[in-house]
């Protein structure tokens, strides 16, 4: 079999559903076996940025892997701030370069798209990427091809392969399936042991999960596993939309000082936190009232168990999870307190229109006709969709990047066929919003909902008064007809209600819907985040 093709049979049999990409020369050849072969659909974007972006919403949303294809130096090196996101924010996630060929390389001159040196790219995604690989030899290509998707799998990370343009076509053996890597059963059973010894003794467990139970497709486990403990479980703000399919004692979104105080107190309060596959950074504990201590975690992600004060090195989550369920006892469900009702019933008036109206409008949609995959973008529509209802949620909530929200639309629909709608502040959009232009050949048609008050609003809300955060409005509404797609600008709640249904009710074409906010106006969520930031900075008395 060719190289690229094998490579391409390789990914699909891992879980990839589809190709995001932009050639260029050191590509062509990839492209070509790409297109020619069919093995993967392939969606292509007018900016690297789109491109990982989109292919990280594709694995975030549908589980598997997302695959990135662009070329060599240019195209690579615009890739690296997706890449250093789908880093962070642990998402299985393969870039393949194209390369300069083998006598390329060899012939002294320097190269068009090459950085420092040739090896720099290899260099700079060492650094956002957890396996890499050349494959500039057929009788190694397989083998490393194999090990890199299997640390991809494993270690819910990008990593990076390095396609020579002249190794496409040279013939290869199959790839091979590796085992699992191995881990040490002795040391699973004792910290499983460890572990439901400690949730016995505990008296107010709450079960945390984290974005490796998704990226794992753990969630109907650990769902079992918190019913079976009969342990409440709160989701945090990376964790959003987690285990919303799952019939369970759900606390609620643990935001700390920023969001509900029944849930901070149970969280806070808990003599036995059990945090599997949570990342623990600033955005989900930032603002805590009150930090979890060691003594009252256990925290497992990276391959890793940390029982309180000690650690057990590599044991992987999912065979944790059911070295848990193989010896839990039953445990009667705890009676729950907390029921959020969200905001609905929106005041089709008017009035103008708020961030809180634009979820109450979503919200109502939803519940009138079933609910989306939502992508949102960094900015204030990413607290925003706090406070929707229960949906596949994709947003960068950790690393927080921008131009995130349109790609990862495109890219939800181009991996499930499912329509999504995005959330996007008109910063970002001015970053990625044009992606909406390969849309309608590609057969994709998202709802875009604009936060339009024409500046970068979240930054002026945690300082506020710089001039230098003000943007123009750029329109929006009315150059979406010329990207193929339907625009309309709104002004009054009575707008925003009416425009929503129409927008869900017109298919074929992308909808933006240039939301007109007044400037300042921010969302509930914001505000306390804003609130907690400011009373967490003043100086905490003796
Ligand atoms: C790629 C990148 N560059 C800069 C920044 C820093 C930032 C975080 S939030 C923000 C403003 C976002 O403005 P927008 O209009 O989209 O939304 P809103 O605040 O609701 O008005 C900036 C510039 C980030 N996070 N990513
Ligand atoms: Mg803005």
């Amino acid at each position: 079999m060719k190289l690229g093709e094998a490579l391409l049979q390789a990914l699909k049999a891992r879980g990839a559903g589809e190709v995001f990409g932009i050639p260029g020369d050191f590509a062509l050849p990839f492209f070509r076996c790409m297109e020619e072969s069919a093995i993967l659909p392939l969606f292509t974007f007018s900016h690297e940025p789109a491109v990982g972006f989109a292919a990280d919403a594709a694995a975030r949303v549908r589980g598997g892997l997302g695959v990135a294809a662009v070329t060599y130096g240019a195209g690579a090196f615009n890739l690296v701030n997706p890449i250093a996101q789908a880093y962070s924010e642990k998402t299985p996630l393969v870039v393949i370069s194209g390369a300069p060929s083998r006598q390329e390389r060899s012939s002294g001159l320097l190269l068009h798209h090459q950085a420092k040196a040739l090896d720099s790219q290899m260099r700079v995604f060492q650094e956002i990427t957890c396996d890499q690989a050349v494959l500039d030899d057929p009788r190694t290509a397989p083998a490393l091809i194999a090990r890199v998707l299997r640390s991809c799998a494993e270690y819910s990370r990008p990593v990076y392969l390095e396609l020579p343009r002249d190794m496409v076509d040279v013939e290869v053996g199959p790839v091979p399936d590796l085992a699992p890597t191995p881990f040490n059963a002795e040391a699973m059973t004792a910290c499983a042991a460890e572990i439901l010894a400690r949730l016995k003794a505990a008296k107010h467990p709450v079960l945390l999960p984290g974005v490796e139970v998704r990226r794992q497709g753990l969630e109907s486990r650990v769902a079992e596993l918190a019913r079976r403990l009969g342990i409440p479980v709160a989701t945090t703000f990376l964790g959003r939309g987690l285990m919303i399919d799952q019939d369970l004692p759900q606390l609620g979104t643990y935001l700390g000082l920023a969001g509900d105080e029944a849930v901070r107190e149970a969280v806070e309060g808990s003599d036995l936190v059990l945090m599997l596959g949570i990342i623990v950074c600033d955005t989900n504990f930032g603002v805590s009232g009150h930090q979890l201590t060691p003594s009252q975690t256990v925290h497992a992600v990276d391959r890793e168990v940390r029982v309180g004060h000690h650690t057990y090195a590599n044991l992987p989550l999912p065979e944790l999870v059911e070295a848990l369920l193989s010896s839990a006892t039953t445990r009667p469900a705890p009676t729950l307190q907390y029921a959020r009702d969200l905001p609905a019933g929106l005041v089709e008036d008017e009035g103008p229109v708020t961030p809180l109206d634009i979820v109450r409008g979503i919200n109502d949609l939803f519940r009138a006709s079933g609910p989306m995959p939502v992508a949102s973008d960094m900015g204030d529509c990413l607290f925003s969709a706090l406070d929707l209802v229960d949906t596949d949620l994709v947003a960068p909530a950790y690393y927080a990047s921008m131009g995130f929200g349109v790609p990862a639309g495109l890219g939800i629909q181009a991996a499930t066929g499912r329509r999504s709608l995005v959330l996007v502040g008109d910063g970002a959009f001015q970053m990625t919003g044009w992606e909406l232009g390969n849309a309608r050949r590609q057969g994709l048609d998202p709802i875009v909902v604009l936060f339009n008050n024409r500046s970068w609003g979240m930054l002026n809300a945690f300082q506020p008064g710089g001039r230098f955060n003000d943007l123009e409005d750029w329109n929006y509404a009315q150059a979406a007809d010329s990207l193929g797609g339907d625009g309309i600008r709104i002004r009054t709640r009575a707008e925003l209600g009416a425009a929503l249904r129409k927008a869900h009710d017109t298919r074929g074409r992308f909808q933006i819907l240039d939301v007109q906010l007044q400037p300042g106006a921010v969302s509930p969520a914001l505000q306390r985040f804003v609130g907690a930031v400011q009373r967490l900075s003043q100086p905490r008395l003796a």
